[in-house]
């Protein structure tokens, strides 16, 4: 057991710059702290990073501990979000199927939950749009939730109300809208807490690394939308694949061999599902471009 000192006060990782970290306390004060020398002894990037609940001590302005995290992302570092916003627009740029793929599956990897906005739907007509919502009708399956918005045209309260009194970070390539997005959802905030944001903002302009914001209807922001990997993430075996792929999951038993991979094996009841049109052939065929972009550059290397 660790004992803790009177003086120690539980608080969120807001931003960090050059070895000081600038923590929250329920009472939504910052403080400055360092870390204690017993947690910087791994000389690690992940040793405390943006999001970490710590125990910390006011007075000394010193870290103690850093409270077991819920997940941890790598691009942005940071730990503890509830929600990844996984933002593609319909047009401009065009929406990239495989991209969208491989957010999801980081998601997954890393254990965050992710949601879906798809943005700049004032650029196709209803016809396109219905269209489009059936390429990713996949998600139902899933359980993820998906907004299609445009900033321009609708108001994006549907989205306020989904982040409320979470943390949220949002990813996706560029020009698909992630400013615009954050800056609606923020923008109340301004006149609120301003004091707040003022310091932010400082700490904005001298770290490269991830801040988080207030929401002023509850709940923070990532504002350094850096999750746009194109990588993937490192999945060491088939075992780990299939378990990113969940909607395979409870269909498999009634594949022939319990082990099997849904490729080249006889009776595969997922590959029946595909043809039969009752699991999504985009996910599938997903699932296997990446089996082999895995087998071929990475698996094979361990044989
Ligand atoms: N037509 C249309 N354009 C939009 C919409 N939302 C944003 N845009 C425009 O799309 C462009 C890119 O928006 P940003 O918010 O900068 O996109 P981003 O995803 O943050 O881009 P990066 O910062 O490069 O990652 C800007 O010119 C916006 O004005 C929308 O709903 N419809
Ligand atoms: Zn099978």
């Amino acid at each position: 057991m660790i004992k803790i000192s009177t003086t120690s006060t539980i608080g969120r990782v807001l931003y960090k710059i050059k070895g000081f970290y600038y923590i929250e306390n329920e009472e939504k004060n910052i403080f400055e702290c360092k870390l204690k020398g017993i947690n910087k002894r791994i000389n690690r990037k992940d040793n405390c990073v943006v999001g970490d609940i710590v125990e910390f001590d006011p007075r000394e302005k010193i870290i103690n501990k850093i409270l077991e995290r819920k997940n941890i992302l790598k691009r942005p570092l940071v730990a503890n979000i509830d929600l990844l916003g996984i933002v593609f627009s319909i047009k401009s740029p065009n929406f990239d199927m495989e991209r969208f793929n491989l957010l999801l599956l980081d998601c997954f990897y890393y254990n965050v939950k992710p949601f879906v906005i798809i943005n700049k739907i004032d650029l196709v007509n209803n016809k396109e749009l219905k269209i489009f919502k059936n390429s990713l009708s996949f998600l139902k399956n899933l359980n993820i939730d998906v907004f299609y918005i445009s900033t321009i045209t609708e108001n994006i309260d549907t989205i306020k109300e989904y982040t409320k009194n979470k943390v949220t970070a949002f990813g996706g390539p560029s020009g698909v809208g992630k400013s615009t997005i954050i800056n609606l959802l923020q923008n109340e905030k301004e006149l609120e807490t301003g004091e707040i944001s003022k310091k932010l903002s400082r700490g904005r302009h001298t770290t490269k690394g991830a801040t988080i914001l207030h929401l002023n209807y509850g709940g923070y922001i990532i504002d350094t939308p850096g999750f746009s990997s194109l990588e993937l993430p490192n999945i060491r075996n088939e075992k780990e694949l299939l378990e990113l792929f969940s909607e395979f999951y409870e269909y498999s038993i009634n594949c022939k061999f319990n082990n099997c991979l849904h490729i080249n094996e006889p009776n595969c009841y997922i590959k029946d599902l595909v043809e039969k049109n009752k699991l999504s052939k985009i996910r599938y065929d997903f699932y296997i471009k990446t089996y082999n972009t895995l087998k071929n550059e990475r698996w094979n290397k361990y044989d």
